[in-house]
């Protein structure tokens, strides 16, 4: 199914290339144990995957299309959402698969009209990504061709062995967030490979064809995964907000 909303997005026609958007929410959130899938969770007062549409669809993004990924059993829940939230904001919907993998390649056949351009995939529920973050991100897709926002781990890290473990040098790895942006192209070519279960991000499934250029991500740009990550979110939200009153 693809559903649109009335007002069109705002395309600047400062935007040399087109932009568009991916937001996977085609997962069922397992690992938070709620009564719905978190997308749908409320954070101060909207669903998450609302404050992530209103993030990638404010007009500084410049987007042309917006593609949300879902359950298929939960597009009713979506609709209803909207209405119940007055979002006029325009973007389209399609079921989701089994994997994030099989959520991706099915928002990219929603792109097959556009002939090229730069496309962003990013977790629907990563509702606190900042305009900063997804700009950087873009520009360095459009010099490089494939570009993740990513964060210098804070904690010690050790890897595991047959036998106990061993410390790995943290200033060699990075924690890969979302947007992950790439020439439209480049990624329609990386989601024709068949399906390997190493894949758990765009750029797993990108760099075997192109490498992968890592621009600064923001801690504050956290996934919701489990109950205390809301907690977090919303701490951060109301600082946010806060911060963007008179003084
Ligand atoms: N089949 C899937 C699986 C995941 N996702 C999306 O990919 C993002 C990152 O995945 P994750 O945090 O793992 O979400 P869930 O799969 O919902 O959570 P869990 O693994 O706890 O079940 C989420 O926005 C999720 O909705 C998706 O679109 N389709
Ligand atoms: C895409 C991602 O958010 C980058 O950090 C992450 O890989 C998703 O992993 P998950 O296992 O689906 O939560």
């Amino acid at each position: 199914m693809t559903s649109t909303s009335t007002s069109a997005l705002p395309v600047s026609s400062s935007a040399a290339v087109p932009r568009y958007a991916i937001l996977v929410a085609g997962g069922s959130g397992s690992r938070m144990g709620a009564d719905r899938p978190k997308q749908f969770l409320n954070l101060l007062g909207e669903p998450v995957l609302l404050h992530t549409l209103r993030r990638f669809t404010d007009p500084a993004v410049q987007l042309a299309e917006c593609v949300v990924v879902l359950p298929a059993e939960q597009f009713a829940t979506w609709e209803q959402l909207c209405q119940q939230h007055h979002v006029t904001i325009r973007h389209r919907v399609v079921a989701g698969g089994e994997t994030r993998w099989a959520s991706v390649r099915n928002g990219l056949a929603e792109l097959k009209q556009y002939p090229a351009g730069l496309v962003a995939v990013h977790d629907g529920v990563r509702p606190l990504v900042s305009a900063v973050v997804i700009e950087q991100t873009f520009a360095a897709a459009s010099q490089h061709g494939a570009a993740v926002a990513a964060v210098a781990p804070k904690d010690s890290v050790r890897g595991l062995a047959q036998q106990g473990s061993y410390a790995l040098d943290r200033s060699r790895l990075r924690l890969v967030q979302t947007p992950q942006c790439f020439e439209l192209n480049l990624l329609r070519r990386a989601y024709q490979l068949p399906e390997l279960p190493t894949f758990t991000d765009d750029a797993s499934v990108v760099e075997d064809l192109q490498p992968i250029y890592m621009v600064a991500g923001d801690y504050r740009n956290l996934k919701i995964t489990t109950p205390e990550d809301l907690i977090v979110a919303e701490a951060l939200l109301r600082a946010e907000q806060g911060a963007q009153q008179p003084q």
